[in-house]
């Protein structure tokens, strides 16, 4: 059962409470940065830390939970809202969830999507129910050090990711030239000043620079946290929708996500043709597993930006092609037209 927020752990529930709360890393970053990437390197590197983790994801279908390495039964996913506004009471209770666990958790990591304002997600740490039975221990951001620029986005949540970090992981620096990562370590400096900046190539960073590096300084945001708390109606966790100062990211932004399922293989060349010809520049971010025919592989499909990549793997079950677009302004009746126009007939 899950214990209400408002409810005080009593001796008869058999809640097992860590003693100075759950630390919590909360790993944001845009869209396609790198997230999932770190997100597995901390659950094949954490030896004998016992991690939960909870992915929040923007699209109808749980691609990255598919992505992730192996924690079925450690895992919780939050699909189809964003946890710092629209599903905010989910995250509070998938956090009891886990509190909730006969089995011991050192350690809960949270994945937000890549359009996600990380502030409202922090200060639902900071704030009661969950302030006395978590610690925050840091808000990791990692960012595309070949793609992102301050202006290139347009984006508020974009922005609020890089400024409210305590960790930033310039990531992908196999694809950008030194020079520009300086540049951008330069302006990262001036955003955050006294972050903890890290450069990384497949998110690979050494877990003790990420994980239980107590950087997370509450008193930072007591006036966010008083608004928030003054703007919170009930006993039950603050809506960002009603934060001021944080009132409609998503709309601001204009993010959109669309989802494309099929029990049908799409043909590999009109595919690719779409990719290379029609794909709308609105599409900023695409992944899923497609099936291009009775015998071949899965394909994890990938696309951030302009690059895509298609790895082989093997199909867990029944062949099946499922994919999430992510955009600005998306036509999704055209999109879905385009891609069924890309299956075998
Ligand atoms: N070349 C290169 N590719 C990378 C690096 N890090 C991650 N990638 C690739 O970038 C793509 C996106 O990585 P993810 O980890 O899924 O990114 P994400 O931030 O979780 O994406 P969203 O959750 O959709 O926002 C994948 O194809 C990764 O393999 C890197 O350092 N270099």
């Amino acid at each position: 059962m899950i214990q209400s927020p408002t409810q005080q752990a009593s001796p008869q529930t058999d809640l097992k409470l860590p003693k100075r709360g759950l630390p919590v890393t909360i790993i944001t970053g845009f869209l396609g940065s790198g997230k999932t990437t770190l997100l597995n390197h901390i659950l094949q590197d954490c030896q004998d830390l016992k991690v939960a983790v909870l992915v929040n994801e923007f699209g109808d279908i749980d691609i990255d939970s598919q992505l992730l390495v192996s924690v079925e039964e450690d895992m919780v996913q939050l699909s189809n809202g964003c946890i710092c506004c629209t599903i905010n009471d989910d995250l509070v209770e998938a956090v009891y969830s886990i509190l909730e666990r006969n089995e011991k958790v050192d350690h809960l990591v949270i994945e937000t999507t890549g359009v996600a304002d990380p502030l409202p997600i922090a200060l639902t740490f900071a704030m009661p129910p969950l302030r006395n039975l978590t610690q925050l221990d840091s808000i990791v951001t990692l960012v595309d050090a070949e793609a992102f620029s301050p202006q290139h986005f347009e984006s508020e949540a974009a922005l609020n990711q890089v400024s409210y970090a305590d960790i930033i992981v310039l990531n992908k620096t196999d694809l950008a030239a030194p020079q520009q990562v300086d540049t951008l370590e330069a302006w990262v400096r001036e955003q955050k000043w006294g972050a903890r900046i890290l450069r990384s190539q497949n998110s690979n960073i050494p877990l003790p620079l990420i994980l239980d590096t107590n950087l997370f300084q509450p008193e930072r945001y007591t006036a966010e946290a008083k608004a928030m708390a003054e703007t919170t109606h009930d006993h039950h966790a603050p809506h960002c929708h009603d934060h001021h100062h944080h009132s409609n990211h998503l709309v601001n932004d204009g993010f959109v996500s669309m989802a494309f399922e099929s029990d049908q293989p799409f043909d590999l060349d009109k595919f690719q043709d779409w990719l290379a010809d029609d794909l709308s520049e609105n599409v900023f971010r695409a992944k899923g597993f497609l099936w291009f025919g009775t015998i071949t592989p899965r394909y994890i499909f990938q696309l951030s930006g302009k690059r895509y990549t298609l790895d082989a793997d093997k199909w867990p079950g029944i062949p099946k092609t499922q994919l999430v677009l992510i955009g600005r302004e998306l036509d999704a009746p055209k999109l879905q037209h385009q891609l069924r126009d890309c299956l075998t007939s």
